[in-house]
């Protein structure tokens, strides 16, 4: 797979002295959609404002649909829709009115076939029924939505977002979640930033991770949480016999979590799930509920840190 978006060494340093990207080697294959995970101050934004040229690196590079950034600004930017920071929106404008300015500052956007650029726009992030209504009578979320129908007036080869869903209620995040995962079945490469881990668990199929601007790891989301391993899971109302037990047949970890579940490491080579269930049962535990749960992209992430994944 080729690479949407490649950096070797990108650093910024800002002129106040801090570090906010160290060194990053980032590579965003083409078609994925890709979160870029961290939390606040962590660098999300210095990075994107690098690749879209909008602040210079202080060392390494930078390539977006193969050419350099921000040399080839000109002819890189026209095929990247960007929601960066919030969008700029006439609150006194229509939606409509506000994505026909849009389209008009493009000179590159054939007039003939603007209102119907402009209605396919609205269409596709679902605003055409609001189409009419001042801008500042809109929903945080139709906001965001109109911003991301800017981006798209012309067709993309890649989308950056940054915290897409920054600030929006529930539904807001879910609308914007649905519009993400259709854009990427067009085949158009998403890479968005975001502090919610489970954002990122939901809707992308590639994560990188940025602490204090540094990348932790990066790859294919399922590559990530089955690199760490599941917990044994057993749900019953005689917890601490329970626990005794798995501690007798070996199992590491036993923690009593609360008054009906008990939790350990997955049985390793020889002993099989089916054993522990019938040493439970033969010792008259109640069982409820046993399994292994899946590992999460959190567990992975506790794994790669050794701490939970603390936005504050
Ligand atoms: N123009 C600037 N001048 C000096 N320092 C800055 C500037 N912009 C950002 N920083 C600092 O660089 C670090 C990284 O900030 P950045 O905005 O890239 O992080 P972020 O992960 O995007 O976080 P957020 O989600 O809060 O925007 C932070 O410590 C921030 O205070």
């Amino acid at each position: 797979m080729a690479a949407a978006i490649e950096t070797h060494g990108l650093t910024k340093r800002y002129r106040s002295g801090r570090l906010a990207v160290e060194r990053l080697d980032l590579v965003v294959p083409e078609g994925s959609v890709f979160g870029y995970l961290g939390p606040n101050g962590s660098g999300k934004t210095t990075t994107i404002r690098m690749l879209m040229g909008l602040i210079e690196p202080t060392a390494g590079t930078a390539t977006v649909l193969g050419e350099p950034m921000p040399r080839a600004a000109r002819t890189v930017l026209p095929q990247v829709g960007a929601l960066i920071e919030g969008p700029a929106l006439y609150g006194f404008l229509s939606g409509r009115d506000n994505l026909l300015r849009y389209d008009a500052a493009d000179p590159t956007a054939d007039p003939a076939t603007r209102t119907a650029r402009v209605a396919a726009a609205l269409d596709r992030v679902g605003l055409a029924p609001a189409a009419g209504r001042k801008a500042k009578a809109y929903s945080l979320g139709m906001k965001q939505r109109l911003g991301l129908a800017a981006a798209l007036l012309q067709p993309r080869r890649l989308l950056v977002l940054d915290e897409p869903t920054n600030g929006l209620d529930p539904q807001g995040m879910r609308e914007i979640r649905t519009l993400v995962r259709e854009l990427a079945a067009d085949g158009t490469t998403v890479f968005l930033s975001s502090h919610l881990l489970d954002e990122i668990e939901q809707v992308c199929t590639h994560v990188a991770v940025m602490a204090q601007g540094r990348l932790l790891t990066q790859g294919p989301v399922a590559e990530l949480a089955a690199r760490a391993r599941g917990r044994l899971t057993v749900t019953t109302p005689d917890t601490g016999q329970a626990a005794r037990v798995l501690k007798e047949l070996g199992v590491a970890g036993v923690t009593v979590q609360d008054d009906a579940t008990v939790t350990g490491e997955p049985p390793g080579e020889g002993t099989e799930l089916s054993d522990l269930t019938a040493a439970l049962v033969r010792d008259g535990v109640r069982l409820r509920g046993f399994g292994i749960e899946r590992a999460s992209l959190e567990d992975a992430f506790v794994a790669l840190t050794g701490e939970g994944f603390d936005v504050a």
